[in-house]
């Protein structure tokens, strides 16, 4: 922080610039805090992302810079990507956000086109921004794969895959068109196996694997195309998910007898495109600004004032002040995995009860941990530590690997930098580079990753069959959840979803999670201004929202934003894929057929967009581009979307009118 910057606890004094992007239609809110001064709770996270009462997004993003937080001490990046989920809880990683976090980077004058690196709970990641508008690769580490789970969506089992993206996924394969299932509710899952949640994929092959696909050519320069839902931890149903879409490439092409390749997965809101090396895995995609402009101060002291619904946090925060209030203190919650929607699309609740395994289940599937507890960054760097860490809802059965919320002594760890520190570091230079790997950094995930390549294939016997793909297929619209809790179709008295299916009379529940307490309402303290960090009480649990608020400003709209509102269309339409016949029960067969661990049956597919990316992950060269452009200062006067404040300064608050700055269109302090 500079000498000039307010003192924690401050008011800000101005209006908070903000913008708004996709990838694939997997939206956010970007909120610029290049000096970490701004702290977002959970409830205004939430209150941003509501999409009727706030901005509307799957999740934020806010900019800081690395030096800036405790986080992002040892990771090499200048930026660092602080994610949120839609409900405010905190995930590693996010691959479509880290797009358009670069994207922003860039169009805000932050940064200049080309290689970059940018830090996350889940390491550094490099990411290539082509000038213009063109789709942004980033190198995400290795997918980790794990063992298999079953998971209930939509009243129907599925068994699956666990893999870390350096956040958790299950990949389920089906042979029952993605597009005809509900994924209104949340899933449920075993918390033995997740305890910090799971986001789940739900996943059709539709060409390229000669075992379940014959004779279907995938598209130009894919081995591999898939359509996949799914549904995010956090966040509800998402049109995308690019960890989701790596985690999904890889388990897809080791089903198909790879382990490299390059798989085109389609999404509901688009494709992405993903290239699974020996190394690591790239997520290629489109990143899309949509609109800047500033937060209503007004709106924001009435999203502080909300009152919120006691439940569990799902993110336990330490002594901070907040961006829209300030909340007493309140003694440490119990923690319960987070893994609902936010709650204008399903309603947040403790962890579900499992349901009994589906009758074709095998007996006893292995606890879904990764292969390599010590290298899956999702344990290497939990999403939610804080001390003291709490017992997840259920522990593992004695013969499951540990815990993945038991934090490594040597992973970056919260607890030790941030919760109790009063305020940032006051590093004013970007830390020299360590010599070795940091523990849950990018290199050091991956050199493990590498060290334990032939333990990644599950044991897992599944049946794979096509179906035909299909033009135009569309989600169901997302439900309007209302703020009573059973009108969203939730049981607070049995905590889970109203119309869960029930539990098998033909044998206990695998895990059944206690079902928590009944939510109730409580008022919060009055709101505050918007106010710096500061040393504070912990953030209040998770608020609902409420309707009426004044919303932030609208701003411009970006040229290259795309506004049609139509369902993405593949570009080009393949060849139809017999469609299977549908056995009862074949829902539970789709899944993963078993891959001999460590048979490489290609080499790593480099395409044309791709071979430079590749390239620059070996050569030093990048490693000079990244310093320059991390040293250099952005092009002045081109960046088309709000710039945060400068250093010790209150966030930006643009001249109306400014050339290339967004209106003010709200009130102002
Ligand atoms: N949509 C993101 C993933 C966001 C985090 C996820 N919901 C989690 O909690 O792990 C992506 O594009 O990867």
């Amino acid at each position: 922080m500079s000498d000039s910057a307010p003192a924690p606890g401050t008011p800000v004094s101005g209006p908070v610039p903000f913008a708004k992007g996709h990838g694939t239609e997997n939206d956010f809110v970007i909120v610029p805090d290049p000096d970490g001064v701004l702290e977002i709770p959970p409830q205004l996270v939430r209150a941003l992302c509501d999409r009727r009462a706030g901005i509307g997004a799957d999740g934020l993003l806010r900019v800081v810079r690395t030096t800036r937080i405790p986080e992002g001490l040892g990771l090499d990046g200048e930026w660092f990507m602080d994610y949120r989920n839609g409900d405010g809880s905190i995930a590693e990683m996010c691959g479509n956000g880290i797009r358009v976090f670069a994207r922003y980077l860039v169009e805000a004058g932050l940064a200049k086109p080309g290689t970059m690196r940018i830090s996350t709970r889940a390491g550094t990641k490099l990411v290539v921004v082509p000038d213009g508008q063109s789709d942004i690769t980033v190198d995400m580490g290795p997918a980790v794969i794990g063992s298999e789970a079953v998971v209930q969506v939509g009243g129907r089992s599925f068994a699956g895959i666990s893999v870390s993206m350096g956040n958790p996924h299950l990949v389920c394969g089906t042979v029952l068109p993605v597009e005809d299932l509900d994924l209104t509710s949340p899933p449920d899952f075993d918390p033995a196996a997740f305890p910090t949640g799971v986001n789940v994929e739900i996943v059709n092959v539709l060409a390229g694997d000669a075992r379940t696909t014959p004779g279907v050519p995938s598209p130009d320069g894919y081995d591999l195309r898939v359509r996949m839902r799914v549904y995010e931890r956090g966040s509800g149903e998402t049109r995308s998910c690019g960890t989701g879409a790596c985690a999904v490439g890889a388990v897809a092409l080791r089903s198909a007898g790879k382990t490299t390749g390059r798989v085109a997965v389609d999404v509901p809101g688009g494709r992405v495109a993903i290239t699974v090396t020996t190394a690591t895995t790239l997520l290629e995609g489109p990143a899309v600004l949509v609109a800047g402009g500033q937060l209503s101060p007004e709106w924001l002291a009435a999203a502080a004032a909300r009152p919120v619904i006691a439940q569990a946090p799902s993110e336990p925060e330490g002594p901070r002040a907040v961006l829209g209030e300030v909340v007493e203190p309140t003694p440490p919650a119990t923690h319960t995995p987070s893994h609902a929607a936010p709650s204008d699309r399903a309603p947040s609740r403790p962890a579900p009860s499992h349901p009994a395994p589906p009758e074709s289940a095998p007996p006893q599937p292995a606890p879904a941990q990764p292969a390599s507890p010590q290298t899956a960054p999702h344990q290497t760097a939990p999403p939610r530590p804080a001390p003291p860490q709490p017992a997840p809802a259920h522990p593992a059965p004695p013969e499951a690997a540990p815990s993945p919320s038991t934090p490594s002594p040597s992973a970056p760890s919260r607890a030790a930098g941030s919760e109790g520190t009063p305020s940032p570091p006051a590093v004013s230079s970007r830390p020299s580079a360590p010599e070795a790997a940091p523990p849950g950094s990018e290199e050091a995930t991956r050199a493990d990753a590498r060290a334990s390549d032939g333990a990644f294939v599950a044991d897992a016997i599944v049946e794979w069959v096509t179906e035909e793909p299909v033009q135009g297929w569309d989600t169901p619209p997302r439900p309007h959840a209302e703020a009573d809790p059973a009108a969203r179709g939730w049981d607070p008295a049995r905590g889970r979803p109203q119309h869960a299916p029930p539990r098998s009379s033909k044998g206990p529940a695998r895990s059944v999670a206690p079902a928590g307490p009944v939510p109730s309402v409580e008022p919060v303290s009055p709101a505050a201004p918007v106010r710096h960090t500061s040393p504070a009480p912990p953030v209040r649990p998770v608020g609902s929202r409420r309707r009426g608020e004044a919303t932030g400003s609208w701003g411009t709209i970006s040229p290259s934003a795309d506004i049609t509102g139509a369902w993405h269309t593949i570009p080009t339409p393949e060849p139809t894929a017999p469609r299977p016949t549908a056995t009862p029960g074949a829902e539970r067969t789709g899944s993963w057929p078993t891959v001999d661990p460590g048979v490489v049956t290609g080499e790593p597919v480099v395409t044309p967009g791709l071979g430079a990316l590749l390239k620059a992950v070996t050569a030093p060269v990048v490693e000079a581009i990244a310093e320059e452009s991390a040293d250099e200062q952005p092009p002045a006067g081109t960046h088309a979307f709000p710039r945060p404040a400068a250093p010790g300064r209150p966030p930006h608050t643009p001249p109306p009118g400014a050339p290339g700055e967004p209106a003010a269109v709200g009130p102002r302090a």
